[in-house]
């Protein structure tokens, strides 16, 4: 016995760095301990030819080979991606001689010779049926004996005894120690300029005193370099870490431009400067810095966004906005439909973000925006712009300026209303060969500014800047711990941090999230006395308000994704700014440009689907030189992300995810850090299994992660591998107890929650015959909608540009 469970320590070792090397220790293991509803995925025989991809052991059979006190000789397998059906020979299956030392060390545990040419086949067979018998024997008269014991216990013993034999238990393994470089030295992009203050700019008093009143006298790096060329006139194009103030790098000097224009600006005008950003969040909180920062009364800052109402917005056109921030979508629909929006004075064009925008598949509409601004303007000339934007990526830009007019003049176009020319700012964190394009096609000849003095003049360069007042830390889990140590660390984090973003793939995962955490999670009492790890919990006398429950969260959950409606989003995001202490569950849709200055902790729960997305995801914090802590969730098969990220020039730390399972034994009331874990799964399982909703929203969550864990770039699709991963893990990371098969027949439509599992194929197939016999066929029905429209601009839908996530 002591044997076999030193072959499945070894085994699991191997699993996770060599996986399918020792398949036949593996189920040998298994089949003596008991323990094959835990494994991990290993590769198997298929029939006589070795298996492709991965193969995933059928959790009943372990019950199937000891309730009958037999040894199994073999098992079925299904795959998990195919649908396959499999068999495991334990009799006939050879032991694959890899001589790593994890397996020379689990055949010696076994009295084996290391090399094993001549062992292949007696090994099992005498093991077999020597060893396996014997064990399984003996482990049937233990379970005997300590069923005999819990039928004369009291029944609070008897669910601790149930608990202790949870799964989850055999997994419990050691920390994984990822391999860092802790030399290695990240680029460091100062925040601030040394000395140059807003005082010294030329630029109206008024604007300097509503600067100063909300706190900003300082220029910041980005807004020293950068202010006094937009000033100028010239086309940019912006380089500066996330929360190094790009924004008032361009609010400041086109606020400046149009005050200063006499006679001044009557609402007849029309729009003179477009601002165009990727998110509904975005422009409210570009439209609200404008309006801190503008108290001239004459100029009108307005906004467009998919999701508000049309006819206000025609309204508000009608009247006359002189600086409008839009996202592209509602723009370019209102470009084409609403006759009272001109475009013809518009001589300023700034595209933030500008590589999200690109991300978004927005490059159509932006190219279809700047060809309607340009046909008003005569100096526009198409064939120029293309022929400019097929210049390579990096090349100096200087020499189209011989093909075409610069609009760089002596003057901003925007002082001089009569200008025929048009301003062009881009500003981005990072760049990529996308926004170089980008940039050639919208601007005629540019002026490239980056906040870091070291890339001033190197374009296309890989490193990753990130401020450096950010910790970031990386935690490795098993995948069946996601959940409770997410909860932990949520426990652990909200003692030190105020504000917290916590990203997710998509939107069903924040959604179900959200609602567990908010119902259960928050509502730990501290005092009950009652959750003990062996308890089963009564999950509605959690909602009990009983007087002596007090909540052990003392902070605001909140939720932010694409699919919710525009009203809610505007809420949350209010919501979320305004509170002490709070935490956003939220997509990506998030993840840029969005200022929380008050925000220090950002918790990635999947990993960001593009390098850049890790950036921008942390860039959440640390904003204006403020400090922060960022943590991403690895699992083992992933932990090549984080030499990924050194090659980038970002070093992550590693975090024991202990440190902060440490929180669940107050909550749980058990000391046992494990138990308290377990505890705390069980209580999630159960909740999930008996609220229908719940039950539900976690399931469709499940599948939508398995579409985005397929999305990933193709960069990052070798560490985050759809291939490679254990789908049943996921499934109890999701608090559920079916099969991922179930889970997907589930969200299908096609299996009621309450069927149970189909846990005889023969059977089962049979029953499923008779019914589609007895019942009429139903025409099929699409239960739940995984892909949502995220911006949606609110023009009729025509075409799918792009594959997209429920962000
Ligand atoms: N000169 C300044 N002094 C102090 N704080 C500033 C200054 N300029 C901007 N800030 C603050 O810095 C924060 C970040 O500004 P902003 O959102 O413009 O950054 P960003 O570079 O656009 O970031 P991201 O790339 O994430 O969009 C904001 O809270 C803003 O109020």
């Amino acid at each position: 016995m002591g044997c076999c469970k030193k072959i499945f320590m070894h085994c699991l070792d191997d699993i996770k760095y060599n996986s399918g090397v020792i398949a036949s220790f593996v189920c040998k293991s298994v089949v003596a301990e008991n323990l094959l509803g835990d494994m991990t995925s290993f590769d198997v025989t298929w029939g006589s030819k070795p298996a492709t991809g991965k193969a995933f052991v059928r959790k009943r059979k372990k019950t199937e080979s000891l309730d009958d006190g037999t040894p199994k000789k073999s098992f079925k397998l299904s795959d998990a991606k195919s649908g396959k059906q499999g068999k495991i020979n334990l009799v006939r299956k050879e032991i694959k001689t890899a001589e790593s030392e994890n397996t020379k060390g689990a055949k010696k545990s076994f009295g084996m010779k290391p090399s094993g040419t001549e062992s292949k086949k007696t090994f099992i067979d005498s093991n077999l049926n020597e060893n396996v018998s014997q064990t399984l024997i003996k482990r049937k008269q233990k379970k005997d004996k300590q069923a005999a014991k819990l039928n004369t216990a009291e029944p609070e013993q008897i669910t601790s005894k149930k608990n202790e034999s949870h799964s989850l238990f055999n997994v419990f393994h050691k920390n994984v120690r990822v391999k860092t470089n802790p030399r290695g030295k990240s680029v460091v992009e100062q925040v601030f300029s040394d000395s140059q203050k807003f005082g010294d700019l030329e630029i109206h008093k008024y604007i300097m005193s509503n600067l100063a009143k909300i706190g900003f006298t300082t220029l910041t790096n980005v807004q020293e370099k950068s202010i006094p060329v937009v000033l100028k006139g010239d086309n940019v194009l912006i380089r500066s870490q996330t929360g190094s103030g790009k924004t008032l790098a361009y609010a400041v000097p086109i606020l400046d431009a149009l005050q200063s224009i006499t006679p001044r600006l009557q609402r007849s005008d029309g729009v003179q400067a477009i601002i165009i950003v990727p998110t509904r969040e975005l422009a409210m909180q570009t439209h609200e810095l404008f309006g801190k920062i503008n108290t001239f009364q004459w100029i009108v800052v307005g906004h467009l966004c998919g999701g508000e109402n049309r006819n206000t917005e025609k309204n508000r056109l009608r009247k006359g906005v002189h600086i409008l921030i839009a996202t592209p979508g509602r723009l370019l629909d209102h470009m084409l439909h609403t006759n009272a929006f001109k475009t013809d004075n518009v001589r300023c064009l700034v595209l933030d973000e500008a590589d999200q925008l690109l991300d978004m598949g927005f490059k159509k509409d932006i190219m279809r925006i700047v060809q309607e601004i340009d046909s008003k303007h005569t100096s526009y000339n198409p064939m120029n712009l293309l022929k400019s934007s097929h210049k390579k990526f990096g090349e100096e830009t200087e020499n189209i300026e011989d093909e075409t007019e610069i609009a760089s003049t002596e003057t901003q176009p925007l002082r001089d209303p009569k200008s025929k020319k048009r301003q062009t700012i881009l500003l981005s964190a990072t760049l990529t060969k996308g926004i170089a394009e980008l940039a050639d096609f919208t601007m005629k000849g540019h002026t490239y500014i980056d906040a870091s003095d070291e890339f001033t003049s190197n374009f296309s360069h890989d490193v990753m800047i990130i401020p450096n007042t950010v910790q970031q830390k990386f935690v490795i889990t098993h995948v069946k711990h996601r959940l409770f140590t997410l909860s932990a660390m949520l426990l652990s984090l909200t003692k030190k941090c105020s504000k917290m973003f916590v990203f997710m793939g998509t939107s069903a995962m924040v959604d179900f999230h959200y609602e567990l955490f908010t119902n259960f999670l928050a509502k730990m009492p501290v005092n009950r006395g009652k959750m003990k790890s062996g308890d089963v919990l009564v999950l509605e006398g959690m909602e009990d308000e009983s007087d002596d429950e007090e909540e052990i969260l003392d902070v605001e959950f909140f939720k932010l994704h694409g699919s919710m409606e525009h009203s809610a989003r505007k809420e949350v995001f209010k919501g979320f700014r305004e509170v002490k202490k709070g935490i956003l569950l939220c997509t990506d849709v998030v993840a840029r440009g969005i200022d929380v200055p008050t925000a220090d902790c950002i918790v990635q729960y999947n990993g960001p689907l593009k390098i850049e997305d890790y950036l921008h995801r942390v860039g959440r914090t640390g904003r204006a030189g403020k400090s922060g802590f960022s943590y991403i969730f690895l699992t083992h098969e992933e932990q090549d992300f984080v030499a990924m990220m050194e090659e980038h020039k970002v070093y992550l730390k590693q975090e024991d995810a202990d440190s902060h399972l440490t929180e669940l034994s107050v909550v749980m009331e058990e000391e046992d850090t494990q138990k308290a874990a377990i505890a705390l799964q069980k209580h999630y399982e159960n909740a999930i299994s008996n609220s229908k909703d719940l039950h539900k929203m976690a399931c469709v969550a499940y599948c939508s992660w398995s579409r985005f864990y397929n999305t990933f770039s193709s960069k990052l699709r070798k560490i985050f591998d759809f291939k490679q991963v254990n789908l049943g893990h996921y499934v109890t990371s999701f608090g559920l107890k079916e099969t991922p098969t179930h889970v997907a027949k589930i969200v299908r439509g096609q299996v009621a929650k309450t069927e149970p599992q189909k846990l005889n194929r023969k059977l089962a197939t049979h029953e499923d015959e008779e019914k589609k016999q007895r019942q009429p066929q139903k025409k099929k029905v699409k239960s739940v909608s995984l892909s949502t429209s995220e911006f949606s601009s609110g023009l009729p839908f025509k075409k799918k540009r792009k594959k997209k996530l429920d962000i």
